[in-house]
């Protein structure tokens, strides 16, 4: 990794690629469907569990304070930038960060994730989420600083959760299996779900925007459980809001991934909310997302992360048959189909890295 001596000129504005530095990584290029000389990889939860010098360095200190540190972001962030080689940094945060910066008591229990305290189902509730500013999240702010005089040429990305993502844990107070209060707020109250929707909108927007002035050279949308809602709709409760929070950055010129999971039927609806890249899972070949999704805009994705845990042969084929996948985009970003799992072999996740450069080096 080289370091990072002068300062950072090389980030796009206005969407005009410069030369050298995080804009002219192949990552960014991938994004923006210009040539690469390899395919970029990066992995979904590429910092966290399934790395020793993580849970050495997270010991005793819960997750929300862990990300309320920007030295420990910063090293949290890098660790699996040196280890494996990726194309890409992720900041260490969680989606809601934010949300507790808005005024929502939550905490993130380790093995089961968000809890909120008292969950939001009402008007009443909603109003209890204000707006923020960089004030609310300045160690954020800090941390991208630190990361992006650190990365060098490599690409940080930021990101944030999306609306229904988020509404799902406010709602149901925690992590769910059928989302059935959120879609009986959707369904039975939609002007309290519009409304809630509508303020989440905004705090993500306010939230990717600190991360982009801050420097970061890309950012990913989050909507992990939409793949919970038919196409009719994801399009009636769901498109709006998030169309508001990536359409409201064209104007950064920093490439927009938007990802799902169990997406299949979305993945067109998905792209039309204003992303330049669709993150695709494993179920959805990518020449068929592709087909989905349209021909101006690239993907990421989308190895099963159980696939990690087969025998070298059948991960190489796999990476294999995904690269090849990948030629029907204008662009292809490498990632799993979701994120890494815990118990993942960490040498596996840089034999991946190596595999996918090598045989896309061109
Ligand atoms: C749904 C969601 C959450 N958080 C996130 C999502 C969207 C991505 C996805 O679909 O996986 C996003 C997220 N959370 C985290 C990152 C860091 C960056 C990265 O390396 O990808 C990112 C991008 C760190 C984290 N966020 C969390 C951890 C684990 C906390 C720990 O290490 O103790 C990490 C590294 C906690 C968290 N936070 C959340 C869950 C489901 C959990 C896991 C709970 C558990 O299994 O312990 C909510």
């Amino acid at each position: 990794m080289a370091p990072m001596s002068t300062t950072i000129t090389g980030r796009a504005r206005g969407g005009e690629p410069a030369s050298g530095g995080p804009a002219d990584s192949p990552f960014v290029r991938a994004c923006r469907r210009q040539p690469v000389p390899h395919t970029p990889v990066w992995f979904m939860r590429q910092a966290g569990r399934s790395l020793p010098e993580y849970r050495e360095i997270r010991a005793g200190i819960p997750m929300l304070e862990s990300c309320r540190r920007p030295e420990l972001v910063c090293e949290i962030t890098m660790q699996p930038v040196r280890r494996h080689g990726v194309d890409a940094a992720i900041l260490f945060s969680d989606i809601v960060v934010p949300v507790a910066a808005a005024g929502i008591d939550l905490d993130i229990v380790p093995g089961t994730g968000p809890v909120v305290a008292d969950p939001v189902r009402t008007a009443a509730d909603v109003e209890r989420l204000r707006p923020i500013t960089v004030d609310d999240v300045s160690f954020v702010d800090e941390a991208v600083r630190l990361l992006v005089a650190e990365l060098g040429d490599t690409p940080l990305i930021g990101f944030a959760g999306a609306p229904f993502t988020l509404a799902s844990y406010l709602v149901e107070g925690g992590p769910s299996r059928n989302h059935v209060r959120t879609k009986a707020l959707m369904y039975g109250a939609p002007e309290v779900w519009h409304a809630l929707c509508g303020r989440l909108a905004e705090i993500t927007a306010e939230f990717l925007r600190v991360q982009i002035r801050a420097g970061v050279s890309a950012v990913q949308l989050f909507d992990s459980w939409a793949g919970a809602l038919s196409e009719a709709d994801y399009r009636e409760y769901v498109l709006p809001h998030s169309t508001a929070v990536l359409t409201g950055l064209a104007d950064t010129g920093v490439p927009r991934i938007h990802f799902g999971v169990g997406t299949a039927e979305l993945l067109g609806a998905m792209g039309e909310a204003g992303a330049d890249v669709v993150g695709v899972d494993w179920r959805t070949p990518l020449d068929a997302a592709t087909v989905r999704i349209g021909p101006d805009k690239a993907v990421q994705g989308n190895l099963d992360p159980c696939l990690l845990f087969a025998p070298w042969p059948v991960i190489e084929a796999e990476v294999r048959r995904i690269l090849h996948e990948g030629q029907a985009a204008p662009g292809h970003v490498f990632n799993l189909g979701h994120g890494v799992l815990p118990e993942t072999d960490p040498e596996v996740l840089t034999r991946v890295v190596e595999l996918v450069h090598d045989l896309s080096a061109r």
